[in-house]
């Protein structure tokens, strides 16, 4: 069983799946961490973030390991842990250009899709190019203010930078952020996290929440 989590940047989609999957006892996995894992790597040794090829090597010499805890994922490189450097600025202005790369696009989808169910998945392309036939698919969305000022309380930057780089990222992400036609749209503006949780929960099939 898979339920995906889609949506913008800083709709909720990490903290709303780790809820769920709390609430369902089972793990979640971050497919952005992944995309933020190979920018920050391509930072790191100085390649230029469009060289598919160059960064693909870089990616197959120094293999990472995503350990998906429902409290939190968490990226591994050999003994180092990256968790805590891959939502620096840094890699945010970084990583839309690595993500649009078709070659990193099949890196992410294989590893995903040697998870072994069941997991809730969140992104951007969960619902519609990597799990397809999950059991229940949500798109969660936001004003760009409000996930602005959600977001200023987990970066140095004022509100209003953040919002023009979210904004500039959602531009870049279009293409593979498209939700799912068959994907339950919530709008996190108006509800505590609280909510949205218990929203997706309800909204659940029953073979879904039952395993
Ligand atoms: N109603 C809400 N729904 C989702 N997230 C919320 C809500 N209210 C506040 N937040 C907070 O917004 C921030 C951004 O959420 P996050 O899960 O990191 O988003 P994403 O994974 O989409 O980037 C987190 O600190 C989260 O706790
Ligand atoms: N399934 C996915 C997940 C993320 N991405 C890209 C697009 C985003 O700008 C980056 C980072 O994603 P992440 O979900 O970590 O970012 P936000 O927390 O939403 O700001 O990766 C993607 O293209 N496809």
């Amino acid at each position: 069983m898979i339920v995906t989590i889609d949506g913008v940047a800083a709709s909720g989609k990490s903290s709303v799946a780790s809820g769920v999957a709390r609430a369902l006892g089972i793990p979640y996995v971050s497919s952005g961490l992944l995309y933020r894992t190979a920018t920050l790597l391509g930072l790191e040794a100085g390649l230029e973030l469009n060289d598919a090829t160059a960064l693909l090597a870089h990616l197959r010499a120094n293999p990472l390991r995503l350990e998906p805890r429902a409290k939190g994922n968490r990226v591994w490189v050999g003994e180092r842990e990256l968790t805590a450097e891959l939502h620096s600025s840094r890699v945010d202005a970084g990583v839309s250009r690595v993500a649009a790369l078709p070659e990193v696009r099949a890196w992410v989808d294989a590893q995903l899709r040697a998870l072994p169910e069941p997991f809730v998945a969140e992104g951007r392309d969960m619902g519609t190019n990597v799990f397809p036939h999950a059991g229940a698919k949500f798109y969660l969305t936001a004003s760009p203010r409000v996930r602005a000022e959600r977001r200023a309380k987990e970066r140095p930057e004022d509100v209003p930078a953040i919002e023009a780089a979210l904004t500039e990222r959602d531009r870049l992400d279009t293409v593979q952020s498209a939700p799912a036609p068959d994907a339950r749209v919530i709008d996190t503006g108006p509800l505590t996290l609280d909510e949205v949780i218990g929203a997706v929960l309800s909204e659940l099939p029953e073979h879904v929440s039952r395993g």
